[in-house]
């Protein structure tokens, strides 16, 4: 029997109280919901469930199971579904340019229904890099009792004895390119990469933020790398519909457990798994929607101070379902916290701090993923902050994985993505070269591109540390070689990467946290002299209506004010 709520504590909105909501009421009669079932508190189910793509097609069942949560809490679910833009689908096409975007539609979309219904709490199921951030802006937007969960990682492929991810799909094309493999192998491996349901398997973008959830504290503890295909997502989905019901009755919202102590565990979670660098764009977005100002700087400042713990792909060897075997998030948050590297007393959704979730974990040694904080693979973090001459308003680098630090060689530049991967395909970038692609930041593109297809074609010509590649666009989180990206202010707004021309010679130092171009200041004010704007290709619809409204990379390339003030404000039930 479902937990009966007092109908005098429903708010004065809701569609059950007064005369004035009887045709409301029709459309849940309509729908067979009983007079009882229309007094309870009710519950949104936000999927991003679809068959666009194998991250998104578990999620409607898992919502669906978190139905019956909902029920045994006293409240009624109520499930709509938002869109998903799939990199791995977009990539190295001009769709790529919509996949950024649609965070901010995700997050806008789950808004509207929240608000548009009047609901009073909000579980919501992504899978796919932008549906995890969009997902979660809304809540912390909304600030309605809120859980998230993720959709789960695929398995890893088999291939020639080892486990393969869609990272070895991209780099295959730049291997065949170079001649270093026949046509067979691209498509043997195209088959085998992905076997299954599942966002992509290493710490690419989704799994990254997946993490993200859990020590922010939106997610049930260690739910996230439960791989998509078992069942026991189900039984997550079905204990966060309950929770959720909980953190109604409680009033605990996402702005109580999202404070800037929690996005620093979050940023943590990025660098000790030299997770995806997209980590830096979402997160300062997401505490924009807090009223937190927690910026590339921010970011990168708690990254500086971070092991280099867990030894996952594209960086290191394993996969999430490695870490999720390995004991999950919370066992990498326990060698965190006792390093005294995350703050234990922020709030979760499990309704206690997140210093007693850790408390139930205990230390596995016989695993190989997640290292001892006290003897990590590196010291600092996996993903670095920089700053300099060419990007006075920062870059972010992931160098997991990378052998050297420092770089410096001549610019070759180019205006587009394509016309990069054209000059890669056709062998033409010289080794030593810092290869400049520019006029793809959030506001030039519009969009701001990832570009896995051209550096994991890079990196499969064996050159991805022989060269480095610099944009003002953005990466996959499977992403590797010596790549910065989100470099501001971008070129579509006249930051100094739009000066650059052929030969100048760039200086990166990812140890020093620094990107300068060197060319005298002189040089650079006669460029400037003679610097025009660019038109995009995009001069109507949802691109150019981002090109207008978005912000710049550092702070999250968001669209709206900040969520400083409370704008909807929910009556406690
Ligand atoms: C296609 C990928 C690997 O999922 C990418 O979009 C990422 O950012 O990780
Ligand atoms: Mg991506």
């Amino acid at each position: 029997m479902p937990q009966q709520f007092d109908k005098s504590r429903l708010p004065s909105r809701h569609v059950s109280v007064g005369p004035e909501r009887a045709p409301h009421r029709s459309y849940y009669y309509a729908m067979g919901l009983t007079e009882e079932e229309i007094a309870r508190p009710f519950v949104a189910l936000a999927s991003a469930g679809n068959d666009s793509a194998p991250c998104n097609t578990t999620l409607d069942a898992q919502a669906d199971a978190a139905r019956a949560g909902v029920e045994a809490g006293g409240g009624m679910p109520r499930r709509f579904n938002t869109i998903t833009v799939t990199d791995g689908i977009a990539m190295g096409h001009q769709g790529m340019k919509s996949s950024l975007v649609s965070r901010e539609v995700i997050a806008d979309s789950i808004e509207l229904s929240v608000r548009g219904h009047c609901y009073d709490a909000l579980v919501g199921f992504a899978g796919c890099d932008k549906s995890l951030p969009g997902m979660m802006m809304a809540m912390l937007r909304l600030n309605v009792p809120s859980i998230f969960v993720y959709g789960g990682s695929i398995l890893p492929g088999r291939f020639e004895g080892r486990d393969v991810t869609v990272k070895d799909v991209f780099e295959v094309v730049g291997r065949y390119a170079a001649g270093a493999c026949p046509i067979e192998e691209v498509h043997a491996l195209e088959r085998a990469a992905c076997p299954g349901h599942g966002a992509c398997g290493g710490q690419y973008t989704a799994n990254t933020m997946a993490c993200v959830g859990e020590a922010i504290g939106l997610s049930l503890p260690n739910s996230n790398m439960v791989p998509a295909p078992y069942t026991s997502r189900e039984q997550i989905a079905h204990a966060a519909g309950a929770q959720v019901m909980d953190l109604l009755a409680r009033n605990l919202r996402p702005r109580d457990i999202c404070t800037r102590e929690a996005f620093e565990n979050a940023a943590r979670i990025v660098a000790a798994t030299g997770g995806s660098t997209n980590g830096a764009l979402h997160l300062p977005a997401m505490a924009h929607e807090a009223g937190i100002a927690f910026t590339l700087h921010d970011v990168a400042e708690t990254f500086k101070s971070t092991p280099y713990c867990a030894d996952l792909q594209p960086g290191g060897r394993y996969v999430a379902r490695d870490m999720y075997e390995a004991g999950g998030v919370y066992m990498l948050m326990k060698t965190l916290l006792a390093e005294g590297l995350l703050h234990g007393d922020c709030l979760t959704v499990t309704g206690r701090t997140l210093g007693e979730n850790i408390d139930e974990v205990t230390w596995n040694p016989d695993q190989k993923v997640i290292y001892d904080a006290r003897a990590p693979i590196t010291a600092t973090g996996g993903v670095v902050g920089l700053r300099g001459t060419l990007a006075p308003d920062g870059a972010i680098v992931k160098v997991a994985g990378l052998h050297s630090l420092q770089f410096e060689g001549p610019a070759r530049v180019f205006d587009c993505e394509e016309d990069t991967f054209a000059a890669v395909e056709a062998r033409t970038i010289a080794e030593g070269s810092v290869i400049v692609i520019r006029y793809e930041g959030p506001k030039g593109g519009p969009g701001m591109r990832e570009m896995l297809s051209t550096t994991a074609a890079l990196y499969g010509q064996g050159m991805g540390e022989s060269v480095a590649l610099i944009t003002d666009g953005r990466f996959s989180g499977a992403t590797r070689g010596f790549c910065i990206g989100h470099v501001g202010p971008e070129a579509a707004d006249g930051g100094p990467i739009a000066l650059v021309e052929d030969g100048d010679p760039i200086r990166i130092d990812a140890e020093a946290g620094t990107i300068d171009l060197l060319v005298d200041a002189a040089v650079l004010a006669e460029r400037r002299a003679r610097w025009q704007p660019r038109r995009n290709d995009y001069q109507s619809g949802a691109l150019w209506r981002y090109a207008q409204n978005v912000g710049p990379a550092w702070a999250g390339a968001v669209t709206h004010p900040g969520g400083a003030s409370e704008t909807h404000v929910y009556a406690d039930i």
